[in-house]
């Protein structure tokens, strides 16, 4: 409360010249009316700004919303304000830079819909190489603790929660677990080596003292020379290089070169036989090890806002991973998403998406594991489940991979890209174009730029298909928020809105409108700052946070009066409104409406 006193003390100091009664810091303790003392001019200024001043009693002393009291500051402050701490003593409405600008700038119905997701590494973890992304319109940070340290990942987060603060930007953190993959070691130090056709390479367990000897890869799993067999073949980054193996002896699988190429570092190993993925082994590896553990411990103290279980063969390693994050923080949830990219997990698709907060197609290992020509399919199928399911999902790997090393991608590249945000994936993710390409900037730009456009013509497309979708909810007061909010956005398709607003406290209704996919977007207002970056993982959501009112007539005056003040919204908008039960009581279902709206 004192801060609140001081804020609005230097506030209006700075905005009113000095008309600033020496006792006002009586008057300035109330947490949402803040009596100031402005002259006529002010007054006159105010009301043609905001529309919402309210002259109270003697001459000269008005209060004002401390809403608009913080346009004021965004206007008027001085360079050095901290405008964080009088966001948050205002509790006025937090959006993202992008977002502001883009609305400001531009038709509201043609902001974008698809997501993206960008993973962090060498090539864009500094503070400036983070904005820029952000500024391109990057929504959820992806570390891969496959690589790099804690430490080193840490100091990403913080440089991302340092932008989000500082700069009101909206970036969600997903932490990405390494998993039980086979992998290769580290090339012992070299960034690459170049095998050769015909050449003989041998594959161990074995440590090493000293320097690894010529043409030897180490495996990171103990189990793997007795679960080969003459005539075997060893697949290195889903089909890159490929080994034909001759013998096995103790720690060590003796291997002839059989297609040539590049080995990097700690890539990725599969084992055919007979044209089948030898898999006896992978499948007793843990989903979660040991290692993966104290890594969900360092993502759940560094407050990443997702986990993605990389791995997944059964819902069960979910199911014990959301108990273990809810007995170890009660106060905030984490989503955890799981990867699709195991074989066996496609034995138990829909099982393993009912169990998750979400899941990702990581068409990257996936493919290493089932042939390459079935991928699309999975990948229309696992969008079309957690549609269906209420579960957002995410498109990651090789959308963009020539970007890694050209500015431009492929024709194909974007047809790929084009085909995900036609099938209304939630989000798009970049791999090695961001983390360790050339170019992280330019691919978030063609993503950004295909998505408009594509989202844009589904849209003009008359013969979109309007399968229904397939009833969700359980019980009467939840199937009702459903049923709201299907309404609601088949009206907003109809009457052609500019926006559907929804209130809520922990996400579910935005969902349940964003699983519709309509036409325009949908204005999310929370009043959890985790349940906002939770939401910008989500197709079509524009989530801001803001202290939410009781009462659902108050919240929609404040929020038309703020978007109009900041110029986010105009006359003559049309919105679609609706709201979660707000107050604590049984009567939730008997509560909710939809309203219709023009902005005055
Ligand atoms: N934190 C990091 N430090 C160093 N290099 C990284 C880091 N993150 C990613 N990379 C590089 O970018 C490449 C692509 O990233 P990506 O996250 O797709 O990894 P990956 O090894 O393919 O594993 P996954 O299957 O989990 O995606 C990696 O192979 C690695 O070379
Ligand atoms: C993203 C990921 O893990 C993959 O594509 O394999
Ligand atoms: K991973
Ligand atoms: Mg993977």
């Amino acid at each position: 409360m004192a801060a609140h006193g001081l804020i609005c003390q230097r506030t209006i100091l700075t905005s009113f010249n000095g008309k600033f009664p020496a006792n006002a810091r009586r008057f300035g303790r109330a947490v949402d009316v803040c009596p100031v003392s402005v002259g006529r001019g002010c007054e006159r200024l105010h009301k043609e700004r905001h529309g919402i001043v309210r002259r109270t009693s003697r001459g000269g002393r008005l209060e004002i919303r401390a809403s608009s009291l913080a346009h004021i500051v965004e206007n008027n402050a001085p360079a050095s304000a901290d405008p964080i701490s009088i966001q948050e003593a205002l509790g006025k409405l937090e959006v993202d830079l992008v977002t502001e600008a883009d609305l400001k700038e531009n038709d509201i119905r043609r902001t974008r819909r698809t997501k993206i997701c960008c993973t962090i590494g060498p090539a864009c973890c500094s503070y400036e190489q983070l904005e820029a992304l952000a500024k391109g319109g990057m929504n959820i940070a992806r570390i891969n603790m496959c690589h790099g340290t804690r430490t080193w990942h840490k100091k990403v987060i913080q440089n991302i929660r340092e932008l989000n603060s500082a700069k009101g930007y909206c970036v969600a953190i997903m932490m990405d677990t390494e998993g039980s993959e086979i992998h290769m070691g580290d090339l012992g130090g070299k960034s690459s080596a170049h095998a050769e056709d015909g050449e003989e390479w041998i594959f161990t367990v074995r440590q090493f003292n000293g320097p690894l000897p010529a043409r030897t890869i180490q495996v990171n799993y103990d189990g793997f020379a007795q679960d080969l067999k003459p005539g075997d073949e060893i697949v290195v980054d889903g089909g890159l290089v490929r080994f034909d193996v001759i013998e096995t002896i103790g720690p060590d699988v003796r291997c002839k070169c059989s297609d040539p190429g590049l080995l990097l570092p700690r890539a990725n190993l599969s084992f055919w036989r007979d044209g089948r993925l030898v898999q006896e082994r992978t499948a007793v590896l843990p989903t979660l090890s040991s290692k993966d553990w104290l890594d969900i411990d360092f993502g759940i103290s560094e407050g990443v806002d997702f986990i993605a279980v990389s791995y997944v063969k059964s819902p069960e390693v979910i199911k014990h991973l959301k108990s273990y994050i809810a007995s170890r923080c009660s106060e905030r949830s984490i989503g955890v998403f799981a990867k699709f990219e195991a074989i066996d997990s496609l034995n138990c698709t829909e099982s393993i998406i009912r169990v998750a907060d979400g899941a990702m197609v990581a068409r990257g290992d996936l493919g290493a594991q089932i042939p390459l020509e079935l991928v699309p399919s999975v990948q229309q199928n696992i969008i079309d489940l957690c549609r269906s399911l209420n579960k957002p999902v995410i498109v990651a790997s090789q959308l963009l991979e020539s970007m890694i090393e050209y500015p431009i991608p492929t024709r194909a590249e974007v047809a790929d890209v084009a085909e995900a945000v036609r099938q209304k994936a939630d989000a798009l993710m970049l791999s090695g174009e961001s983390a360790m390409g050339l170019f992280p900037d330019k691919c978030v730009e063609v993503l950004r730029s295909v998505s408009l456009r594509i989202e844009h013509t589904c849209r003009e497309d008359k013969l979109k298909s309007s399968e229904p979708l397939p009833e969700l909810c359980e019980s009467l007061p939840e199937r009702i928020s459903e049923q709201v909010c299907n309404a609601a956005a088949e009206m907003a398709n109809n009457l052609r809105a500019d926006a559907i607003f929804v209130y809520t406290r922990e996400g579910h209704m935005a969902s349940l409108l964003s699983r519709n996919r309509p036409d325009c977007p949908i204005f999310a207002f929370t009043d959890a700052t985790d349940v906002r970056l939770r939401l910008n993982m989500q197709w079509g959501l524009i989530p801001f946070r803001m202290d939410l009112r009781e009462d659902v007539g108050s919240n929609l005056r404040r929020t038309f009066a703020l978007l109009k003040a900041r110029g986010m919204m105009k006359t003559g908008d049309l919105v679609i409104a609706v709201s979660e039960n707000l107050v604590p009581c049984d009567q939730a279902a008997l509560l909710q409406s939809i309203q219709v709206r023009r902005i005055s």
